[in-house]
């Protein structure tokens, strides 16, 4: 029996995953590919699921933790329950602190070794973003650290937002991955529009033996003395309700006072004229329409959210637009 190939999908918060895992769905559709997802949010809710639900039917979740911290022992558990339903390829989409190096390791657990094979760990780039990741994050190191294996172990780098950046930026980003992972084929993308072809014409030819190339120094959390190597040292999600239709500028005047400890927000959000689909990286904001008939909510991650503060504005906000609504 040959082996399931695995895609690990990688990247910081908003470069791309998601609009990547929704283009690599319908290319095994158009192949007739059986695919299988596995999603990992921080939060307690599950924002991307609900438009990935119509793409693929084998979706498992792990929610509210980091599937490289701790959520790592049901990696396992998840994937066997993927693997039940005789899926072709398994696609793992990570959180965006993830170190994906720590979902590699879990590939070769016992359980999964002579099942799956890590085909290619991929990582998206937010252009916009990644050359302000060290002085953004200067406070945190392990999280800066983070990001940096996100590129140093990937397989196929994939610069996205390119429509956002300048050609010369795009030039000094291509020269700071080359310095920090030279065998990686790089490609430049706008919403994560890439030529999918090399990647599955390679799927012909399944491999036997696992592949969980990690370069620069061996990886070993089990060194550390007992002390998980953690990727998302302090940063936290808070899941925000709200009952009444509300505003595009009361909500984005809310995400603005957080700063920069806000690095995204998602969440499905009723406006007076129907429901909305709002997703904010960093100061970016944009909002979609979207056919969602849930409760409306909003998750906030960012680095030591003062929950307590945020509730009590989120309290104002939404009384203020349920006044004015
Ligand atoms: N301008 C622009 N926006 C993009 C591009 N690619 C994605 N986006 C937008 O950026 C936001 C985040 O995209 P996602 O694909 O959800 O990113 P992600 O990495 O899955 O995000 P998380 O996993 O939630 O951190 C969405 O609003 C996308 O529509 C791009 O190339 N250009």
């Amino acid at each position: 029996m040959s082996k399931i190939p695995v895609f690990v999908l990688s990247g910081f918060l908003g470069s791309g995953k998601t609009s990547l895992l929704e283009r690599l769905l319908q290319e095994c559709s158009r192949r007739n590919l059986s695919a299988a997802v596995l999603m990992n949010e921080i939060g307690k809710t599950d924002t991307d699921g609900e438009s990935l639900s119509s793409k693929s039917k084998m979706i498992e979740k792990l929610l509210d933790g980091c599937i490289c911290c701790n959520k790592k022992s049901e990696v396992v558990q998840s994937m066997e329950k993927l693997i039940a339903l005789k899926p072709d390829v398994i696609f793992i989409e990570l959180t965006g602190v993830a170190n994906p190096e720590e979902v590699a390791d879990s590939l070769t657990e016992p359980a999964l070794i002579n099942i799956v094979y890590l085909e290619k760990v991929i990582t998206l780039i937010d252009a916009e973003h990644i050359l302000s990741y060290n002085s953004l994050f200067e406070s945190d190191r392990e999280l800066v650290q983070t990001t940096r294996r996100q590129i140093e172990v990937a397989d196929l780098l994939i610069v996205n937002k390119t429509d956002l950046v300048s050609e010369s930026k795009k030039q000094k980003i291509y020269k700071v991955l080359l310095k920090q992972n030279s065998t990686s084929r790089v490609f430049f993308s706008t919403y994560s529009n890439i030529d999918l072809h090399p990647l599955f014409n390679q799927l012909k030819t399944p491999k036997h033996t696992i592949k969980v190339r990690i370069k620069g120094e061996p990886h070993d959390h089990h060194k550390h003395h007992g002390h998980h190597n953690h990727s998302y040292s302090r940063i936290n999600s808070i899941t925000l309700k709200l009952s009444s239709p509300t505003s595009t500028t009361d909500i984005e005047t809310f995400l603005k006072k957080w700063k920069s400890n806000l690095l995204r927000a998602k969440g499905y959000i009723s406006l007076g004229d129907g429901t909305y689909l709002m997703q904010h990286v960093m100061k970016r904001v944009n909002w979609e329409r979207s056919s969602y008939t849930g409760d409306p909510y909003v998750v906030l991650i960012g680095i030591e959210l003062n929950e307590e503060k945020i509730k009590k504005e989120w309290g104002r906000t939404v009384q203020k637009s349920g006044a004015s609504s």
